[in-house]
C-alpha cells in the first residue's frame, strides 16, 4: 500500500474532493481491471470516455479517482482529484507509484518512423555482448537483461513502461533502450521519464490517420526533443531533412550523424552485398553483416550512442562486427533451387522504398523481383496508394495481399492500393486476398535466381481480421511453400 499523495507527488492538480492521504494499492486506467482499494484514472481515449466508467470503477473498490473533470456524483470514501490532462497525470503517478526506475538506469529513447526496432534491439545486443545488464522496449519483445516478456505494442503504456523499468531496477540493468513511437509521445506514455539521451532516426509517411498532418506528425516527435534534460544528449540524423527541426527547442546537448551532410558521426558505405555492408566509420572500418544502405544509417546511430554512453571507439566497431540482424528485418533463406525470398517488415511507403531499392541493388537485371504486400486495416489509408505505386514500380511482379486488415473488408484496402499503381504497371500485378495463398505462388513463380520479397509483417506472428488472431508467419510460410516445390 501506497498514500495517494504520493503517488500525486509532482502531478499538477485542479481541485481535490476528499483524503489524499488515504492509502492505495494499485492504479489503472482500465475500469475492468479494478480491484478493492485501487485508484482509477479516468482518460478520454480515441473509442471512448474513460469518465464514463468512473461509477463502474467506484463500485469495482477504487477508492480514488483521478478526471479530467469531476463527476456530477461524488461518493464519500472516495478522493476525486481533478487534473487537466489524466495521460500526463498518469505517467507521473506511474513512476512515482514505482519508485521512478528510470532515474537507476540509463535510458535512452529511439524515435522515428523506421529503424526503432532495427536501432533499440541492436544497442540492446551490443551493451549485452560489452559485459552489461541491459533492457529493451521494443515492438518485437520486451527484455529485461536475459528475460523475455511479450510485447503488445511499440511503446506501452506508462504504467507498464515503468513496471518493467522497476524489474529492470530489480536486476541490476545499467542500460535501457526503448522505442518511442509517436502514439506513444502524444498520449504521454514517456512523460515523467528520466532519459539520458533521445536518436532520431528519420521521418517520412505513417500514421496520418491519427496525426492529421505531417507537420503535426513532425511536432509530436520533436516534443520528445523538446522535453530532454539539459544533461541529456539529443543524436539526430542531419540526412534527413528533419533533423535539424528535432533540435531546434532542445535543451540537452545536441549531436549529428549523417552519411551525406557533415556531422559530428560520419559514414561511408564502403560496399553494400547480401552478405552485408563494408563501412567506414569516422576513418575506421568495419564489416557488419546487417543489409542495404538504410542499415548504414543504424549502424552508425548504434556507434555514436554507445559512444556517446561511454563505451570505447575501438570496442564498439568489434562488436559492431559481432551483431546478429533483427527478427523480421530483412531475414532471407536461399532454397534449393536457388529462390531467395526474403521478410521485411516494411510497412511504410519509403521503408519499402528503401527495401527494394535495396534489392535491385544488388540484383542482377535479369532475374524477377516478385514482392507480396499489403497494407493494414485500421491505419492511415494514405499511404495505401503510395506502397502500391512503389511495390509495382520497383518490382517485377507484384501480388498485393492481406496485412491485418482488422475491421475492413480486406477487399477495400486491396482497392486502396491498386489506386497507386501505373498504367504500365498493371501487366505486373496480381491480387490474391488470402497472405498463404499469395506467398504459395509467388514460390510457384519463381524460378532459380529469383528474389521474392515479403513485405509489411516482419516478425509478427498473426494475421488479424475482424478482431480475431489467427496463427500467421510469413518467414514459416514462405520455408515450407519453398520446401514443397517440385521444379
Ligand atoms: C489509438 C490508440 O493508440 N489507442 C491506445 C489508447 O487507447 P484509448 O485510450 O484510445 O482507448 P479507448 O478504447 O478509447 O478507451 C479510453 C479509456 O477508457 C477505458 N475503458 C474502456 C472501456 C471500459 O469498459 N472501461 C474503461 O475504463 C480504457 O482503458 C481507456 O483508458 O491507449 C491504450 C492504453 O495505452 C492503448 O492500448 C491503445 O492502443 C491501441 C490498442 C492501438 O492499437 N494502438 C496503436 C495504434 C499504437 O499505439 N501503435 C504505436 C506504434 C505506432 C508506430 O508504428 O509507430 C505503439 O506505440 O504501439
Ligand atoms: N534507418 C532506416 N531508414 C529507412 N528504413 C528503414 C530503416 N531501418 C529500417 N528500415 C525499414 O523499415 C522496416 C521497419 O524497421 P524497424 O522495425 O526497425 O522500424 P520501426 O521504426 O521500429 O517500426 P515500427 O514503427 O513499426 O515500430 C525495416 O524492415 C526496413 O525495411
Ligand atoms: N506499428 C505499426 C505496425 C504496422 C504493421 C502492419 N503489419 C500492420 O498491421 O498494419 C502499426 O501498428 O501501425
Ligand atoms: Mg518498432
Amino acid at each position: 500500500m501506497i498514500a495517494l499523495k504520493d503517488i500525486l507527488y509532482k502531478v499538477t492538480i485542479n481541485a481535490v474532493v476528499g483524503n489524499t492521504a488515504v492509502n492505495v494499492s494499485a492504479i489503472d486506467f482500465n475500469s475492468r481491471n479494478i480491484k478493492s482499494k485501487d485508484v482509477f484514472v479516468a482518460i478520454k481515449g480515441s473509442a471512448v470516455d474513460g469518465h464514463k466508467f468512473i461509477d463502474g470503477a467506484v463500485k469495482q473498490g477504487a477508492v480514488a479517482v483521478v478526471c479530467e473533470s469531476m463527476p456530477e456524483q461524488l461518493l464519500d470514501g472516495v478522493t476525486y482529484v481533478e487534473v487537466d490532462n489524466t495521460h500526463k497525470a498518469l505517467a507521473v503517478m506511474a513512476s512515482n507509484y514505482y519508485g521512478t526506475p528510470s532515474e537507476n538506469l540509463k535510458l535512452v529513447g529511439v524515435t522515428g518512423t523506421n529503424g526503432k526496432t532495427t536501432v533499440t534491439s541492436l544497442l540492446y545486443q551490443l551493451f549485452k555482448k560489452a559485459g552489461y545488464k541491459v533492457g529493451l522496449l521494443s515492438t518485437v519483445k520486451i527484455m529485461v537483461d536475459d528475460k523475455e516478456f511479450k510485447a503488445t505494442h511499440t511503446t506501452p503504456d506508462s504504467l507498464t513502461i515503468n513496471k518493467y523499468l522497476k524489474l529492470m531496477n530489480d536486476e541490476g540493468v545499467e542500460f535501457c533502450f526503448m522505442e518511442v513511437s509517436s502514439h506513444g509521445i502524444h498520449q504521454h506514455r514517456t512523460t515523467g521519464l528520466h532519459f539520458e539521451g533521445g536518436v532520431f532516426t528519420n521521418l517520412s509517411h505513417d500514421h496520418l490517420d491519427y496525426h492529421n498532418t505531417f507537420a503535426e506528425y513532425r511536432d509530436v516527435k520533436k516534443s520528445f526533443f523538446d522535453n530532454l534534460p539539459k544533461h541529456a544528449f539529443a543524436l539526430v540524423n542531419i540526412d534527413d531533412k528533419n533533423g535539424l527541426v528535432m533540435l531546434q527547442n532542445t535543451k540537452s546537448k545536441k549531436v549529428t550523424y549523417a552519411l551525406k551532410s557533415y556531422a559530428d558521426y560520419k559514414a561511408q558505405i564502403l560496399e553494400n552485398q547480401f552478405g552485408g555492408l563494408l563501412l567506414k566509420i569516422n576513418e575506421s572500418e568495419v564489416w557488419t553483416r546487417l543489409i542495404g544502405s538504410f542499415n548504414a544509417y543504424n549502424v552508425l546511430a548504434i556507434y555514436a550512442t554507445s559512444v556517446l554512453l561511454g563505451l570505447e571507439k575501438v570496442e564498439v566497431l568489434r562488436l559492431i562486427s559481432e551483431l546478429e540482424s533483427v527478427s523480421g528485418r530483412f531475414q532471407y533463406v536461399v532454397s534449393k533451387e536457388k529462390i531467395t525470398a526474403i521478410v521485411d517488415y516494411a510497412h511504410t511507403p519509403d521503408a519499402l522504398k528503401n527495401v527494394l531499392e535495396t534489392i535491385n541493388s544488388i540484383r542482377t537485371k535479369n532475374e524477377e523481383l516478385i514482392t507480396v504486400v499489403g497494407c493494414g486495416g485500421d491505419r492511415d489509408k494514405t499511404k495505401r496508394p503510395k506502397m502500391g505505386h512503389i511495390a509495382s514500380a520497383l518490382s517485377t511482379k507484384v501480388i498485393f495481399t492481406n496485412d491485418n486488415p482488422r475491421s475492413e473488408q480486406p477487399e477495400s484496402i486491396l482497392d486502396d492500393i491498386e489506386k497507386g499503381v501505373e498504367p504500365q504497371n498493371f501487366k505486373k500485378i496480381l491480387t490474391i486476398a488470402d497472405r498463404a495463398q499469395a506467398i504459395k505462388a509467388a514460390c510457384q513463380m519463381a524460378h532459380a535466381n529469383d528474389i521474392i520479397l515479403i513485405a509489411g509483417k516482419g516478425h509478427e506472428t498473426y494475421q488479424e481480421i475482424k478482431g480475431e488472431r489467427f496463427d500467421f508467419d510469413d518467414f514459416k510460410m514462405v520455408n515450407d511453400f519453398l520446401k514443397q516445390l517440385k521444379k
